[in-house]
C-alpha cells in the first residue's frame, strides 16, 4: 500500500544514497495491486539552464519524497549561526511516496523493463493477461521509456526482445502464435497505426477476450527487429505535435498489443493471453504547453479522456461497485488492465524540475491512488478441443495411479518387517522376495487372462448390438412388391447370418485362449495360496505382506474391471443414442399409419387394441432407474464382470431368451392370413455346452425347452462312442416329434457311403455339410418311430423344432414336412424316407416367402 505521509526532509539531493534500481519485481503483498513504478527522469538541457529546484527526492529504490526541504545557507548575525528561516519562502510540502518502485534519474529504459516489465512475461507465459502503460506529464518522459530510441530503445521493443527469448525456451512443448497491434486514440477515436485509414475503428466488448478493437489488422511478427521496425512505422504516423513542453509531444494514446496463443504439444490445452503496452498522452496545462486553437482542443481531449481515468483509478481504490468506464474511450481501452482480468504495471514518469511542480504532484498522487487498486486476476486457459470422454478418462487414470500409490505406501508400510529375536532373518527375506517374484509371475498371468476375458465380453456385446441391428430391420420385413424393400428385406439375411458365424469363431477361438489361460492361472493361483499359507505360518511378521500382496493381486483386478467396464459403458452409450434418436421418430409414424388406416375405416379392433397398448407402454416407459438396483439389468452386469470362475461364458450369455428369442413378427402384408409363415430364429445362434464345446443351430427353431434340450445334448455328448452304438443313445419323448437334432463336432463332413460295409465307414448321412469348420447335420423324426430313433454320431446334440413356420397346418392337422428319417432299426445304418405332401407343400410355401433365407442346409 501506498502511504502518503509528511515527516522530517532528508536534507536534500545530497543526503540521499546514490540510486540503484532495484531488479527484484513487486513485494508479495502487492502482488495483487496494480503495480506502481515511478521514473524520474534528468533534467532536460533547458530545465538546467534554468537552474531550476529539483522538486523531486528519491530516497531508495521504493521512496521518494516530493518537495523537500532545502538545505538553507547557515544565516550568522553578529557571529552567531541564526534558525533556517526565510519568511519570504513557501513552505515545503516534503511528501513521502512509497511505491513499488521508483527509479531515479540515472536509470536507464534497461532497468525499467528489468524492474517493471520482465517478471510479468513470467505471468503471460503461465496464462495471464498483461498491461503496462505509461502515464505522466507531456514531457515527463513517457514516449522515451515506451519506445526509446535506437541507441537506447524503449521497454517495448526491450519486453518484446524477452518475449521472444522466453517463447525459445517454451519451444520444446508449446506451439506459439503472435500477433501485434498498434493504435491510437486520438480525439476519443481509434484508429490503427499499421493499417492507417481516416475512418475511425470501433470498440467491442467479449465476453470471453474483453475489450477489441473491430476491424484491427493483427501483424504476425517473429523477431524483435521486425517489431522495432513496425514501431516506427507506427510512431511515425502518431499524431505528434511541438508543444511548449515538449517538442515531440505526442497528441495520442498509443496502444501497442501483443495477442498469444500458446498451444501445450502434450495436450490440448490452449492459452490466449493479450500483453498491452500503453504510451498515455501526456496531461497538461494549457498554460504549460501554450497550446491554442487546434492544439488546445487535443489538450482539452487528452485531458478529458485522463480525467476520466483519474475517476476510473479513483473508484476502483475507493472499491466502488460502479465504475465509469464508458466516459472515454480510453478508459474503455483500459478496463482489462484496470480492474479486470489483468496483471497490470503503471509507469508514472515525472520530471524532477520544479517547472513541472504541479505535475509532478498530481502524477505522484495518481500513482499514489492507482496502487490502492485490488485486481483479482486469473489465467486465460481455454479448453482446445477437449471432449467429456477426455475428462472422464483422465478421472479414471488419475483414480488408478491414486489407488497404485495407496497400494505403494502400504508396500512401504511392510517393507521393513521385524523380526522377532531368534529367527533367521535372511529366511524371512528370502520367503519375502520369493512371495513376491511369485506374485509378480501371478499377476501377468491374471492380466493376461483377464485381457483376454474383456476382449471375449467386448465382443459379446458388440454381436450383441449387431443382432439388435439385425432385428431392427427385421421388425419391418414384409412381403412386398417393391424392389427396394424387398432388397431391404432379404439383402441383410446372408450378413447377419455371416456376423453370426464369425461371432462364434471369434469366440469360439477366444474361449479356447481363456481356457488355456485360466488353466495356468488356476494353478498359479494355487500354488500362490499355498505359498501364502506357508509364508503366515512359518513367519507370522509376514502376514501383513502377504495381506498386502493378496490386496494388489485384487486391486489388478478390480483396476481391469474397471477398464472393460469403461469399454463397455462406451458402447452401450454409443447404442443409447442411436436407439433415443430412432425412436423418437417412430410414435409419429405409427400414428400416421393408424389414422391413415382409421380414415379409410381399415383399422381392425385388434389393431386399435394394439395401438392402445403401445401408447399405454410408452406413457409408463420411464426409462431412469433411480434405484441403483444391478438386477435392472442383468446382461450388463453379466458382461462387465470378469467372474473368474465362470471364465468363458460368453456364449451362454449370447443364449439370451430377449435377444434372440423374442418373437419376430414378419406377417407378411400382402397376404395377412398366411400367419404360417413366422420368422424363424436365425441359423447360426450359437449354444455353448459345459464341455466348452459349441454347436451351431443348423436350421429354425422355436421355442422348445432349451434346458431339456441341453440335457439331451449332454447326455448324448456323453454316452457318444467311437465306434457307434446307437441302442445307447437315450430315447427321445414325444416332444421331440417333428423336431431336428443338430449334431456338430470338428469331423470330416462325411459322405454318403452307400455300398460299403458299415464295418470299414461310418455310417451313410444325408444332410451332412461342413460350414465355417464346424460339421452339422440334421435328423429329423416325424412319426413314432423317433421315440426309438437315435442320433448316429456326434459331439454336440440339440434338439430343435424343424424348418419354418407353424407345425399345424391351415385344417389344424400337425404338418409332416421331413425329409430325411433316420431308420434306427438296424445299427449304424440310416435309411431314407420321404415325407408327406403336406409338407413339400409348406417348404414350397416358405421358399417363396422373401424373409426366406437360402436352403444351403443340404436337405432337399
Ligand atoms: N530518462 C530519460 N533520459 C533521457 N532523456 C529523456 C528521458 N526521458 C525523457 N527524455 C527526453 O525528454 C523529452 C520528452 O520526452 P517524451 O517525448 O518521452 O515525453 P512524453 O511524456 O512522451 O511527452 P508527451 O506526452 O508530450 O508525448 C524527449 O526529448 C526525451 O528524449
Amino acid at each position: 500500500m501506498v502511504k502518503v505521509e509528511k515527516g522530517p526532509g532528508f536534507g536534500g539531493p545530497k543526503g540521499v544514497p546514490a540510486l540503484v534500481p532495484s531488479r527484484s519485481g513487486s513485494t508479495q503483498n502487492m502482488a495483487a495491486n496494480i503495480r506502481v513504478v515511478v521514473r524520474v527522469r534528468p533534467l532536460n538541457d533547458k530545465e538546467k539552464e534554468q537552474n531550476n529546484r529539483i522538486v523531486v527526492d528519491v530516497v531508495d529504490d521504493k521512496m521518494l519524497v516530493f518537495d523537500p526541504k532545502e538545505q538553507m545557507r547557515p544565516f550568522f548575525y553578529q557571529g552567531v549561526q541564526q534558525p533556517n528561516k526565510n519568511f519570504l519562502k513557501r513552505a515545503n510540502k516534503e511528501l513521502k511516496f512509497v511505491f513499488d518502485n521508483v527509479c531515479g534519474q540515472n536509470s536507464t529504459n534497461r532497468d525499467v523493463f528489468e524492474i517493471a516489465t520482465k517478471d510479468m512475461l513470467n505471468s503471460l507465459m503461465e496464462g495471464y493477461n498483461c498491461s503496462v502503460f505509461v502515464y505522466g506529464a507531456t514531457g515527463a518522459g513517457k514516449t522515451f521509456t515506451m519506445i526509446g530510441n535506437k541507441e537506447n530503445p524503449g521497454i517495448t521493443y526491450l519486453t518484446m526482445e524477452h518475449l521472444f527469448y522466453t517463447i525459445n525456451s517454451f519451444e520444446k512443448d508449446r506451439e506459439f502464435d503472435i500477433g501485434v497491434s498498434y493504435i491510437e486514440v486520438y480525439n476519443e477515436n481509434v484508429y490503427d497505426l499499421l493499417k492507417p485509414s481516416s475512418t475511425p475503428l470501433q470498440l467491442r466488448e467479449d465476453s470471453k477476450y474483453g475489450v477489441m478493437v473491430a476491424g484491427l489488422t493483427l501483424n504476425n511478427i517473429k523477431t524483435a527487429r521486425e517489431l522495432l521496425n513496425m514501431l516506427e512505422n507506427g510512431n511515425k504516423k502518431r499524431t505528434q505535435h511541438p508543444t511548449d513542453a515538449n517538442a515531440e509531444s505526442s497528441r495520442s494514446h498509443a496502444v501497442f498489443q501483443v495477442y498469444v496463443t500458446m498451444r501445450y504439444k502434450t495436450s490440448s490445452q490452449l492459452r490466449l493471453v493479450k500483453l498491452s503496452m500503453i504510451d498515455l498522452a501526456g496531461s497538461e496545462r494549457a498554460s504549460a504547453t501554450g497550446c491554442v486553437g487546434e492544439r488546445f482542443k487535443e489538450g482539452a481531449n487528452i485531458n478529458k479522456s485522463l480525467l476520466s481515468l483519474g475517476n476510473c483509478i479513483n473508484k476502483l481504490a475507493d472499491g466502488s461497485s460502479y465504475i465509469p468506464y464508458r466516459d472515454s474511450k480510453l478508459t474503455r481501452l483500459l478496463k482489462d488492465s484496470l480492474g479486470g482480468n489483468c496483471k497490470t504495471v503503471m509507469i508514472a514518469n515525472v520530471s524532477p524540475s520544479s517547472t513541472s511542480y504541479e505535475d509532478t504532484y498530481n502524477t505522484l498522487k495518481y500513482a499514489a491512488r492507482a496502487n490502492k487498486i485490488q485486481l483479482s486476476i486469473k489465467k486465460n486457459i481455454v479448453d482446445g478441443q477437449m471432449r467429456l470422454s477426455q475428462y472422464v478418462k483422465i478421472v479414471e487414470e488419475l483414480k488408478k495411479k491414486v489407488k497404485e500409490l495407496e497400494a505403494k505406501l502400504t508396500l512401504t508400510s511392510v517393507k521393513n518387517v521385524k523380526v522377532e529375536p531368534g529367527v533367521d532373518k535372511s529366511k524371512v527375506q528370502e520367503c519375502r522376495s520369493r512371495l513376491s517374484s511369485a506374485v509378480s509371475a501371478h499377476s501377468s498371468l491374471q492380466s493376461h487372462l483377464l485381457s483376454l476375458m474383456s476382449q471375449a465380453r467386448v465382443l459379446a456385446l458388440r454381436r450383441r448390438m449387431q443382432s439388435r441391428a439385425a432385428r431392427r430391420v427385421e421388425g419391418f420385413a414384409h412381403r412386398s412388391s417393391n424392389d427396394t424393400m424387398h432388397q431391404i428385406c432379404t439383402e441383410d439375411i446372408p450378413r447377419e447370418e455371416r456376423a453370426a458365424e464369425n461371432f462364434v469363431k471369434q469366440s469360439v477361438s477366444l474361449d479356447t485362449k481363456i481356457q488355456n489361460a485360466w488353466t495356468k492361472w488356476n494353478e498359479s493361483q494355487n500354488k500362490i495360496n499355498a505359498m501364502f499359507e506357508d509364508a503366515v505360518t512359518n513367519y507370522p511378521e509376514l502376514s501383513d505382506f502377504v495381506k498386502y500382496l493378496q490386496t494388489e493381486i485384487k486391486l489388478q483386478h478390480s483396476n481391469i474391471k474397471s477398464d472393460l467396464r469403461y469399454k463397455l459403458l462406451a458402447i452401450e452409450a454409443k447404442e443409447n443414442n442411436f436407439n433415443t434418436k430412432y425412436m423418437s421418430n417412430m410414435p409419429h409414424m405409427i400414428k400416421k399409419l393408424y389414422l391413415t388406416l382409421k380414415g379409410y375405416d381399415k383399422a381392425p379392433p385388434a389393431l386399435t387394441a394394439e395401438y392402445l397398448d403401445i401408447m399405454k407402454k410408452a406413457k409408463s416407459a420411464k426409462g431412469i432407474s433411480w434405484s441403483g438396483d444391478e438386477n435392472t439389468d442383468p446382461h450388463f452386469r453379466f458382461v462387465s464382470n470378469l467372474d473368474l470362475d465362470k471364465p468363458t461364458t460368453i456364449l451362454d450369455y449370447m443364449e439370451d431368451k430377449d435377444d434372440l428369442n423374442s418373437s419376430v413378427d414378419a406377417t407378411d402384408c400382402e397376404d395377412s392370413t398366411d400367419v404360417e409363415n413366422v420368422e424363424p430364429k436365425r441359423k447360426g445362434t450359437p449354444i455353448k455346452l459345459v464341455n466348452n464345446e459349441t454347436i451351431l443351430i443348423n436350421d429354425s427353431f422355436d421355442s422348445l425347452d432349451v434346458t431339456k434340450n441341453l440335457n439331451s445334448a449332454k447326455k448324448i455328448k456323453r454316452e457318444v462312442n467311437p465306434v457307434i452304438d446307437l441302442e445307447n443313445y437315450a430315447p427321445l419323448d414325444a416332444n421331440d416329434l417333428n423336431s431336428t437334432f443338430v449334431l456338430a463336432g470338428k469331423q470330416e463332413a462325411w459322405q454318403t457311403t452307400a455300398g460299403k460295409s458299415e464295418k470299414e465307414e461310418p455310417p451313410a448321412k444325408k444332410g451332412l455339410f461342413d460350414r465355417t469348420n464346424t460339421i452339422q447335420r440334421s435328423i429329423v423324426f416325424n412319426d413314432n418311430r423317433a421315440k426309438t430313433a437315435k442320433p448316429v454320431v456326434g459331439k454336440a446334440l440339440r434338439v430343435v423344432r424343424t424348418g419354418f413356420g407353424s407345425s399345424v397346418a391351415r385344417d389344424g392337422r400337425p404338418l409332416e414336412r421331413q425329409i430325411n428319417i433316420q431308420d434306427a432299426s438296424k445299427r449304424g445304418v440310416v435309411k431314407e424316407r420321404s415325407v408327406g405332401f403336406k409338407a413339400v407343400r409348406a417348404r414350397d410355401r416358405v421358399n417363396s416367402h422373401p424373409y426366406t433365407r437360402p436352403n444351403n442346409n443340404g436337405r432337399k
